[in-house]
Order: C-alpha cells, then structure tokens, then sequence
C-alpha cells in the first residue's frame, strides 16, 4: 500500500513528491517542514523501492534524529532501519570509525567534551609560556574553533592571521592537533573537520559515500556552517538528489559559525533546484502566529514570507510584569498548575530563557510549588565531577593512549600518587613519545620511585585492568570500575551531604548505563559504515562493512554525543525548561518566555551592534513559534542576574507584538505601578477557579515598591492557592511537624524571619525553605 500523502497540502506533496534532482524548501515556522522531510523518507522506502540503507538524513540534534526516526518506523515499520538519520556529528563518527587509520588515529579513539578541551588547552598554555591574562583560553579556544569551522587546519590557519590573539591561537592549535592526535582523540570540531578531511583526500572513501547516499536531506538547513556545507556538498556530488529544508528567519547559530548564506545560496549552488514554500502554518493559533509574523518583520535583512494559519485566533498573548525574577518564576509556576487543573500534562508545557543563568530561580520556585520539570542544557548530569571521574576510568579501559582521563584519575581518589609522579611520569612520556599509562606501567618496577608509590600506581593500573577483563558486558565494567576504584569508598568516608550527593549520582549512572543498554540493541550499532575496501555486499547494502564495535566504546560515544540540545531524559510528566536556543523545531501546547527585558532579550551585547539584534529577533520568533496554543510572555520589573540588580525595560519584542493579539495580565494589567496580587485561588483551579477569568484579577494594590514590599506581596499570590489551606499564614516554631508537596513529612528545625529550616524524614537531610511561599503545612 503507498503513503497516503493526502494529509498533506499541495506545495508539501510537491516537496515529497519530487525526489530527483536538488530540493530547496523554505518556509516560516511550523509550515511541517520536517514533516514533510519524514514523509519523503517515508514516500521513497515504501512507494519508489528506495533502500533504507540508500537514505541519509541530517538533523540537529540526536534527539530530533531519534524523533524522526521512530516516525519514520511509525509509517513504514522496521524497513526504516539501516537508514542513516543522525547528527552531522554522529554522521562523522561513523565515518571516522571505519577509516580512522587513515588518518593517523586508531578506531578506538575517544571524543573530548568541552572541559577535557579546556584542559589540554590549558596544558598547551602554560607549556608555551603564554599568558591567560593577556590572552584569555576562551578567546583562543573561541578562534581555534572558528579556524576548524572553516576547514582550516594549523598551516592554512597560521599562513592567514597576522593579528596578535590569532597569532598565539595559531601556534597553540598546531600543537593540540598534537596532542589530540597522540590522545587519539577528537574534539567536537575535529569530527566536522577530520570528517571531511577523510571525504577530501581519500576519493574511493568519497565515492563510496557517494555512491551509497543516493538521497540526502538536511533539517534545519540554516544552521550549518561551512564545514557541514562542504560535507554535504561533497556527498551529494554524485547523485545531487539533494533536499534540504530551512527557514532563514531560524537562522540562530552565527555565534558557532552557522552561515546563513548556505541557505540563501542553495539556488546558486544548484541552478537546476526546485524551490518549494510552504505558507501554511499548522502549529500555532492565529494570535501566537500574528505575534510571531510581527516580531520577524523587524528584520531588514530576510526573504519575506507570508505565513497563515486556518486555525482560530486563541487566546492572545499573555504578557505578565513581575515585580522580580522570584515572582517571575512563582507566576509561571501558578499559570502551570492552573493549565494542569484544566487537563493540560506537564508534558506539555515549557519555559524557555534566553540564558542559562535564569534557571536557577525558577527552578528554585518550581521545587517550592511541587511543579516537576526536567531541565535541558546548564550543569550537565555528565559534566559533574563524579561522573566525569567514572569516564575518564571507562576512557582509559577502552583508549590507553587518552592521556588526559589518565592523569584525570590516577590519583582519584587520592591512593598516593603525588603531583611529583605525575609530572615525572608526563616529563619520561614526552621524552619517549610513549603514553602516560605505558610510562606508568614501567614505573612499577622502577627502584627509583618510593615503594609506596609504586604499589599505587600498580593499584590504579589493576583497576584498569579489572575492567578490561569484563570487556563485553558494560555493566560489569561501570560496576567494576566503580567498585574498584574506590570512588565510593572515598565519599562514604567524607560523609558530607555533599558527598552523599555525589555518590548518589554515581548510583544515578548504573541508570544510565542500563537505559542505554535498552535503547541499543545490535541493529543500532553504531559501526555500521560503508567503506572503501568492500568486501562483500552485506545486508545493509552494497559495499557496507559491518563493524560490530564493544559496547564500552559505544557507550563512551553515545555519552559524549549528547549535546547540551539533547533532553537528560524523556520520561515521567514534566515541564520542560530549556534555553531558547535548544528549543529549535520543537512545539508545546503551552509555552512561557521568561525575562523579556532589554539587555536581556535581546541581549546587552546584541543591543550594541544591529545585525545581532537581528539575530535576537530571530531568536524571539523561534520562542514565539513553539506554542502551539498558549504564550506567556513574563518580564521582571527589577531582576538580580549574575549578582546584580537590575531594571531594564521591557523587551522591543513585546512592544513590537502588536496591541490587539495581546494582553496584559497580573501586575502588568495595572501598569507598572500594579501589585500583582492575584485573585486568591486562581492559581491551581483546585479552589474550583482555575479558568481565565482568574487571571487578571487584581487582588490588592499598593504603592509601596520596597523589596519588603514586594516580598509580601509575592506571598499572598502564592501562598494562599496552596492545596487544602485558606489563605491564613501559619506561624511556625521549632518542633512543629509540617508536610511539603514534595518532600513528604518533616520536623521544624529552625526558624529564622521568613526562612524555616525543615528536617526531612525520607532523606534525613535539612531543607532551608520560605515559609510563605513553600506547598508546606503544619500537621497536627
Ligand atoms: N498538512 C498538515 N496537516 C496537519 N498537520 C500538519 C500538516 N503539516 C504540518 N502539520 C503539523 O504542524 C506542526 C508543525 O510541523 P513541523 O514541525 O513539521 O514544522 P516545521 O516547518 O518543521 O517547523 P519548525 O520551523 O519549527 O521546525 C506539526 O505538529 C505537524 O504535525
Ligand atoms: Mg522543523
């Protein structure tokens, strides 16, 4: 049976229907460009007899990949496997994995994150004898990334700079090429650049590549840079059934080297293309979509484009002024419940912001009010030193030469391994050119070194050891690692919350291990890549060597290739909090924009120069395009950011929305002089309200603006809409027996003003909580 494709409009089926030659489709947000892209796959699989294993699509982050993935099975089954969706990123390992001795890297080679970067930046520095305050790492990191987002490597790099900072970064990136490659490691601009090094000087590894991908589409097209450009550009030489879809107006990543002009080249580029738009929008209600269009038609520099959408009006945009982030957040939090009490799942319902540091706060008041959320991006689970710890064991099992994770570790936790060891141990290495771990393992029969060192450097080899020897079942290894380390052992002895903490997260990372063991069954193998030496035509297709790499390498992959983008986890009900740039391609019922204040959104450095204005405003309408039925828009009248205090006035955004789509509510109803009192019982629709009508309202007024003031009245908002409590404060003492939404049954410990410090029974730990604002009541 073919695709049904009548659930499509015409320019949509005109995109899926036209698979042969280049493909252009550009169009505004939620037009279903990337549903047309899914059905595409779909249409070529089941009604052309296109091979799964012939398709390759490109999407923005590993879970948009997984996403399209299951959509794709979705409609066409388990046929959809052997296609390549992945990552730029993700699509590089794969090459490299199967030609990486080409370039002078072995298979098993390791990818830096972030921090593992900065170190041996950080290593190259001093070693160079250059100065951090003359000259910044992040300045120098920032323009190594940029030199290999451009394709060059350290000769083309040095040859082109004469500036100062360029000069220093020039000869600080010959040398960590250096070192990477010693490492056998790449960083995350290397998989771009080495993956295309491979593609530009190895042709039967091109052709092979080409000859395979008969069918190329890229997503979110307009944030490529020039390295992912040249890559698709190279791949789709052969068979150009190229396709890819963007929308200029979501061109968001000119900050890591995204260039909009590869989309608004695309027709140059490829003179016989066919260009598609699609004008319908079918996300958004009229009143989101009339914000959204206004809001972009700011910008000077764009092809213009006339988004509708058939849907109703809808509500209009909701625009509330808190008199600070706290209420802000506490706001947000009431709106929450209340869409809740209506029927609406956390699910579905997201905060965006325009930079990390504005989680905190509404984290804080979410965890006051009960309401779960997951958070995307900020401190990473991974990026915590624990587990940091836990990987740079796992890397040195699988990577000996990773020099870095094996300095991280030999002595963590502390066995006696001084700093004069290791320095003795890198000095040996790099006279010998051997790695830190071989200059170790002969360490242990070197008279010269104190016994006691020996034994632990002979200890930390044999933990290595332990895990090598479960090579083949992952757990073992996490588990052996773990327990043979010592990791634990060393927190339970420092006893402190803190290190309970920790080694709670240790636990956490048995959970990871397992999910990833249930979502990578063999056919997910990572090692699937088409190679030049063929050697049989398998079943993934002609010229596809099947490398069945070991699940501790695949791991340690899957690991490092989450981006900050990638969600920490996709299960249980929650509200979704993330920055505005992770939320690209996404879409909620409900969405929230928080801290529209200028200086903020857009930012202070954008306001300085006008072509990143632009790209703030892009920005708001990538925000402004995700919901679905609902926006809210929230602005503080004074804020406290990165230990300042601030007023800023509001957003150009808000003022560029015009009038009649939105509406003031709360505080903002009253104008700045307002007091944001909500009516009582507004906030959960549990005290029988819930409905619009509730919002709006004003409770009280005041005149006062003092941060008292201001305190008071946040509580009264709050506090009063509590479950099962009038609005009556209660008064509380040491001893009282209280019980929080969240954490169940307590003890007062400690009463000090506003803030009560609460003995929790489940977890024995202490929680500092404010009294009038915190879903806690005193139980008899
Ligand atoms: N023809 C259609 N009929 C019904 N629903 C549609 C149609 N086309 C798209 N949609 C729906 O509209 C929403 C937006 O589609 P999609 O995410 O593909 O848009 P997009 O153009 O990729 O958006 P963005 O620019 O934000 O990435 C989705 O929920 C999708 O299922
Ligand atoms: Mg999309």
């Amino acid at each position: 049976m073919s695709i049904d494709l009548s659930v499509l409009n015409g320019p949509q089926r005109q995109a899926v229907e036209c698979t042969e030659g280049p493909l252009l489709v550009l169009a505004g947000a939620g037009s279903g460009k990337t549903r047309v892209l899914t059905f595409r796959i779909a249409h070529l699989v089941n009604d052309l007899g296109v091979a799964p294993w012939e398709i390759l699509a490109i999407t923005f982050t590993n879970k948009a990949a997984k996403e399209m993935q299951t959509r794709v099975a979705d409609i066409i089954g388990p046929r959809s496997r052997g296609m390549w969706v992945s990552t730029f990123h993700s699509m590089c390992v794969r090459m490299l994995r199967a030609d990486a001795e080409r370039l002078g890297f072995s298979r098993n080679f390791t990818i830096y994150d972030d921090s593992d970067s900065n170190r041996l930046v950080k290593e190259i520095m001093a070693e160079l004898d250059i100065d951090p305050r003359r000259f910044p790492i992040k300045a120098l990191r920032g323009r190594i990334s940029q030199a290999k987002n451009e394709l060059m490597v350290p000769g083309d790099f040095t040859a082109r700079v004469s500036d100062p900072v360029g000069k220093v970064a020039a000869r600080v990136y010959e040398r960590l090429q250096d070192r990477l490659r010693k490492a056998n490691a790449f960083d995350f601009d290397d998989l771009l650049l080495y993956g295309y090094l491979l593609l530009k000087h190895y042709p039967d590894a091109l052709e092979a590549y080409q000859e395979r991908f008969r069918y190329i589409m890229v997503d979110e097209y307009q944030d490529t840079n020039h390295a992912q450009y040249e890559i698709t550009r190279l791949l789709a030489a052969r068979h150009r059934n190229i396709m890819v879809v963007g929308d200029d107006d979501q061109s968001i990543y000119s900050w890591r080297g995204a260039d909009l002009r590869n989309i608004l080249d695309f027709e140059e580029d490829y003179p016989s293309c066919t260009t598609v738009k699609l004008e319908q929008n079918y996300r958004s209600v009229g009143n989101v979509l009339k914000a959204a269009n206004a809001v972009i038609a700011n910008n000077t520099e764009r092809k213009v484009k006339n988004l509708f959408t058939e849907a109703q009006d809808g509500d209009p945009v909701k625009v509330y002024c808190a008199s600070d982030e706290r209420d802000e957040g506490r706001w947000i939090a009431g709106r929450i419940e209340q869409r809740r009490g209506e029927g609406m799942s956390y699910n579905q319902m997201a905060v965006f912001y325009r930079t990390n540091a504005q989680s905190r706060m509404i984290e804080d008041m979410f965890l006051r009010a009960g309401v779960p959320y997951r958070i995307v991006g900020g401190t990473r689970f991974f990026e915590r030193q624990e587990i940091s710890d836990v990987m740079a064991y796992l890397t040195c099992v699988v990577n000996p030469s990773d020099d870095i994770a094996a300095k991280r570790v030999v002595n963590v936790p502390r066995r006696g391994v001084g700093k004069t060891t290791v320095e003795l141990l890198e000095g040996r290495a790099r006279e010998t050119g051997a790695t830190f771990l071989q200059e170790a393992e002969m360490a242990l029969a070197d008279q010269s070194l104190r016994a006691a060192t020996r034994t632990a450097l002979g200890e930390f080899l044999g933990v290595l050891e332990a895990g090598r020897s479960f090579s083949g079942d992952l757990r073992r290894v996490v588990e052996a690692i773990i327990d043979q380390s010592g990791l634990i052992a060393a927190l339970e002895a420092e006893g402190t919350d803190e290190a309970h903490g920790r080694i709670d997260n240790i636990r956490e990372f048995l959970g990871v291990v397992d999910e990833f063991a249930d979502t990578h069954t063999d056919e997910d193998a990572l090692f699937e890549a088409p190679t030049a030496v063929s050697e049989a035509d398998g079943e993934d297709g002609p010229g596809v060597r099947t490398l069945r790499g070991d699940s501790l390498a695949d791991f340690i992959e899957w690991v490092r290739l989450r981006t900050d983008l990638d969600a920490a986890g996709d299960d249980g009900n929650a509200v979704t909090l993330m920055t505005v740039h992770a939320s690209k391609g996404l879409e909620f019922d409900c969405v929230f924009v928080a801290g529209m204040e200028e200086s903020l959104f857009p930012s202070a450095r954008s306001i300085q120069e006008s072509a990143s204005v632009e790209e703030e405003r892009r920005l708001a309408y990538v925000a402004i395009t995700r919901a679905r039925k609902y926006l809210y828009l929230t602005y503080a009248s004074q804020r406290t950011i990165y230990g300042q205090t601030q007023v800023n006035p509001v957003s150009r955004f808000i003022h560029e929305i015009p009038p009649e789509v939105r509406s003031a509510v709360g505080v903002g109803s009253a104008g700045f002089s307002g007091t944001g009192w909500e009516k009582r019982g507004s906030r959960r629709g549990i005290a029988g309200s819930g409905t619009e009508a509730g919002e709006g309202r004003v409770f009280g007024r005041s005149s006062a603006s003092g941060a008292g003031e201001r305190a008071r009245r946040g509580k009264t908002g709050f506090s009063s809409a509590s479950e099962g409590r009038s609005g009556a404060r209660a008064t509380f003492s040491s001893g009282d027996k209280v019980s929080h939404k969240t954490f169940g049954a307590g003890v007062v410990t400690k009463v000090d003003g506003d803030t009560i410090f609460v003995r929790f029974s489940k977890t024995g730990q202490v929680k500092k909580l404010l009294k009038d604002y915190a879903p806690i009541v005193k139980v008899d």
